[in-house]
């Protein structure tokens, strides 16, 4: 029964609290993990984002400037209630309360990483540093996709993973390999230092479905001229090798199995193969 305070104001009441939403009992409100994955729109990105749904506990929140990425690699999970796009650069901090992170982003290509070489090494070294700090405040693990560039112009083949590499700290891909190479440097000082979880897996070469067909790396590029009927264009010395991995399930896998396992790994097909 209500009553009435001496000025009037209603202390106690018979009226029953209000029920739950009826969402909070549905199975997508019950999420064991929060996952953020930084360039979720991007090509590798997104197909992870795919993998992520799958399982039907976790939801997936994705920050993408849209600088490469695209909205469209992720339409089929907008208004998913799991699912959260937010429009950010992650050269800005970000607060969000997440268990686990992903931090994909950053241009790959070469073409669009020199494009603008500051903000690359911007969102390479800041970007980073602001995911380490997230990581840092919520108690996140964090996994960096890193790239075979850190290994520069290698003296060795194929680079194992104690390999140092061999880098132009002033050249025109400088940016993107010595921005990756810092990434990686403040990944293992934040782990030494402040004991984050943390997981590198370095990508070699990777094609597939939702690449920009003006990508400009050399599998996109021998489609798209093969496409068009042209000659394939293979760049002096004509002499270099890849490894070329297809985005798949396997590459998926992989990607977690890293994610599960050791700290740093490398993603790369066991075939090299001579350009001409
Ligand atoms: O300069 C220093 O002396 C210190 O810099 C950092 O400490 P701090 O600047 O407090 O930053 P963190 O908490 O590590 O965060 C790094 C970045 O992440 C950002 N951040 C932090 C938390 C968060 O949820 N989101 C987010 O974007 C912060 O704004 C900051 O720019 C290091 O963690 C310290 O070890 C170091 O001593």
């Amino acid at each position: 029964m209500a009553t009435k305070s001496s000025n009037g104001e209603q202390q106690t009441s018979s009226k029953p609290p209000p029920l739950p939403s009826p969402l909070r009992s549905s199975k997508y409100f019950q999420a064991n993990t929060r996952i953020l994955v930084t360039g979720g729109a991007g090509f590798i990105d997104s197909h992870l984002v795919d993998k992520l749904m799958e399982n039907e506990k976790d939801e997936v929140i994705v920050v993408d400037n849209y600088f490469t990425g695209s909205k469209d690699n992720l339409r089929k999970w907008i208004d998913h209630p799991r699912f959260e796009l937010i429009r950010h650069d992650i050269t800005l901090p970000l607060f969000v309360e997440v268990d686990k992170i992903y931090h994909l982003a950053c241009p790959a290509s070469p073409i669009f990483y020199k494009y603008n070489p500051v903000k690359t090494i911007k969102t390479n070294v800041i970007g980073t540093l602001n995911m380490l700090g997230l990581a840092k405040r919520v108690g996140a693990r964090i996994l960096l996709t890193s790239t075979s560039e850190v290994y520069g112009d290698p003296l060795t083949h194929p680079q194992p993973e104690t390999y140092w590499g061999n880098v132009n700290p002033i050249g025109v891909r400088s940016c993107y390999d010595e921005g990756n190479r810092v990434a990686e440097t403040l990944m293992y000082d934040y782990h030494r230092q402040h004991g984050i979880e943390i997981r590198i897996a370095r990508i070699f070469n990777t094609y597939g479905p939702r690449m920009n067909i003006d990508d400009g790396r050399v599998v996109s590029n021998f489609i798209a001229e093969a496409l068009r009927g042209e000659p394939l264009t293979v760049q002096k010395p004509g002499s270099q090798t890849r490894t070329a991995f297809v985005m798949s399930r396997t590459w998926l896998t992989a990607l977690f199995v890293s994610w599960r396992g050791r700290t740093l790994v490398r993603l790369i097909s066991g075939t090299q193969v001579n350009l001409q």
